[in-house]
């Protein structure tokens, strides 16, 4: 059975909230390790990768419409070579966030192992902004853009190669919170979205097969991306960016059953876990149980 290696980023600042880079702490006192030990793979807890400081304001880099960009580079391309590391030795990357702006250094590690990398990105929001369209100026809105190889340079560069995936092999589950240019976006690009509007209508169950069959015929290997607000705020309160109207607990531990049992994900994140704005960790809970279905845990 593959090892798992469990990278820790304790990033907060592709976002405002204070809080969120306690995410990989609260996740780690939830119980992550003993939860995947008990599925019997060896875990190897690789720590945490060391972020910078904030830049001061007045930084010209707050006027471009890209908060702590610096930082926020440097951070990224030390996690993309922590996860390529992962990846080399065979064994399978698990990053826990941190804010989302994490993902760009998470497929920048993954994806240059892979001829056509699918990507899974299950939240409320698109992330699909660049400094030009954001509304917050705020990195965590830009990470899947940004490994489009659409923004700043500083940003799509990271590991040295762009784009990392193709807009055909993305697939958004959960959505309900676009800004006006991620729409453009994922028309033009036609990237394939399951907004909740279409999960109401078809059931997870259906949008899980479809999304499945979807990947499995164009992609080599499957990341799964996982903001933690694509779940309802009643079932994941401690969240940076909150949208009401969303994902259930249960309709995500089916998402991950079946993914788990389509044996297609090869590296995974789980993001934006704020134990500030929780109540007594359950986000963080949350996320461990959903590493648990997505690892293979059954109820029987
Ligand atoms: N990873 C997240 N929680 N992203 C929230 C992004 C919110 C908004 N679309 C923005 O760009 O500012
Ligand atoms: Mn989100
Ligand atoms: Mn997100």
């Amino acid at each position: 059975m593959k090892k798992i290696s469990i990278i820790g980023v304790p990033m907060d600042l592709g976002q405002t909230r204070r809080g969120v880079d306690m995410g990989p702490s609260a996740i780690r006192y939830a119980g992550v390790i003993e939860r995947l030990e008990r599925l019997h793979y060896e875990i190897d807890d690789l720590g945490d990768i060391a972020i910078g400081r904030a830049e001061r304001s007045g930084d010209s880099a707050v006027h471009s419409n890209l908060r702590n960009l610096k930082a926020v580079a440097e951070a990224n391309e030390k996690l993309a070579e922590a996860v390529d590391e992962v990846v080399q030795k065979g064994d399978f990357p698990l990053v826990l966030g941190g804010d989302h702006s994490i993902a760009i250094g998470t497929l920048a590690g993954v994806a240059k192992h892979y001829k056509n990398l699918g990507v899974i990105w299950y939240d409320a929001h698109g992330d699909l902004n660049t400094a030009e369209t954001s509304p917050s100026g705020n990195i965590h809105g830009m990470s899947l853009a940004a490994s489009l190889g659409l923004g700043h340079p500083a940003l799509t560069n990271i590991g040295g190669y762009s784009p990392k995936v193709k807009p055909e092999n993305i697939v958004l589950i959960g959505a309900r919170s676009l800004d006006e240019g991620e729409k453009r976006l994922i028309k033009e690009k036609g990237i394939k979205v399951y907004t909740m509007h279409e999960i109401d209508r078809l059931g997870m169950t259906k949008v899980m097969e479809e999304t499945i069959a979807y990947l499995k015929e164009r992609t080599d290997g499957v990341h799964l991306s996982l903001d933690l607000d694509g779940l309802d705020p009643h079932d994941a309160p401690g969240v940076g960016t909150p949208v009401i109207g969303g994902l259930t607990y249960r309709e995500s531990h089916l998402a991950m059953e079946m993914l788990a049992e389509a044996e297609m994900i090869t590296s995974a994140e789980f993001v934006e876990v704020n134990p500030i704005l929780d109540e007594r960790n359950k986000t963080a809970s949350v996320a461990v149980a959903l590493m648990g279905s997505l690892f293979g845990e059954k109820l029987v």
